[in-house]
């Protein structure tokens, strides 16, 4: 069975007060689901959301990760660093860093590599731009995205990867696909990979929807046969939001 997923993406948001506040509510929330739950909190509190809910059934994943190893790049953090701080999971290709830093799927399959390389999984995101749906090419974006930073990889290596479609249009906008148009582009994906690597590892792989879920379209998206949890921005901000569209499983 596919694992049911739903992450919080704060981006940068969130101070380190802000933080503890925010996980102390997480906390205390009620959790009625069965989905996995993670937080990507910025990387100066990481540490601090980890040691605080180590034991709590919430994973603490990283908004990014750099492809070196190690070496002189300012500012920049390393998968080992991640690791060193108990952070097993990253998230990669966000459609903001790869509008405002400038990530190409070739950057992407590199980091993809070094996360992998170094025990880690990842939630690959992609996703198509308002013109691109506009003028009817979303699948020949998105399955370009795949190929170009997964299709390298084995079957195998797919079982440390998670999948998240987020069209850049519904991303912090208000404005959402329907869940039909979500359920639409998670089969096309599904069979992208299907297509490449069989039908078994096809329907083995978790496929989450990001843009603008809210508690009230959550259950409605998860519905859908092929989507299999949410990246949240927004939402993610608020722990009765949050917990919410986690309970909408
Ligand atoms: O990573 C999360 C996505 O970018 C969705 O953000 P949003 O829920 O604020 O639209």
């Amino acid at each position: 069975m596919r694992k049911k997923i739903v992450a919080g993406n704060w981006k940068m948001n969130k101070d380190l007060v802000e933080t503890k506040t925010l996980i102390t509510e997480l906390k205390n929330a009620k959790k009625t689901s069965n989905a996995e739950v993670m937080i990507a909190p910025s990387f100066t509190n990481l540490w601090t959301a980890f040691e605080s809910l180590k034991e709590y059934g919430v994973e603490v994943i990283a908004q990014n990760m750099h492809f070196a190893e190690n070496g002189a790049y300012t500012g920049e953090v390393s998968a080992s660093m991640l690791n060193s701080i108990g952070i097993n999971t990253v998230i990669l290709g966000h459609s903001e860093r790869r509008a405002y830093f400038n990530e190409t799927d070739d950057l992407l399959a590199k980091k993809v590599n070094t996360a992998l390389k170094n025990d880690m999984c990842v939630i690959f995101c992609f996703g198509e731009e308002l013109d691109e749906r506009k003028r009817e090419n979303q699948e020949n974006v998105v399955g370009n995205q795949i190929k170009n930073g997964l299709f390298h990889l084995d079957a195998a290596a797919f079982k440390h990867i998670v999948l998240a479609y987020e069209p850049v249009w519904a991303i912090g906008t208000g404005e959402t696909a329907s869940p039909e148009q979500a359920q639409e582009m998670h089969a096309f994906i599904r069979k992208t990979l299907a297509d490449k690597y069989g039908q078994e590892m096809a329907d083995s792989v978790s496929i989450l929807y990001g843009g603008s879920v809210k508690p009230s379209n959550a259950q409605e998206i998860f519905s859908k046969p092929d989507v299999d949890g949410g990246l949240i921005g927004g939402a993610a901000l608020n722990a009765a939001d949050f917990m919410a569209i986690v309970n909408a499983f």
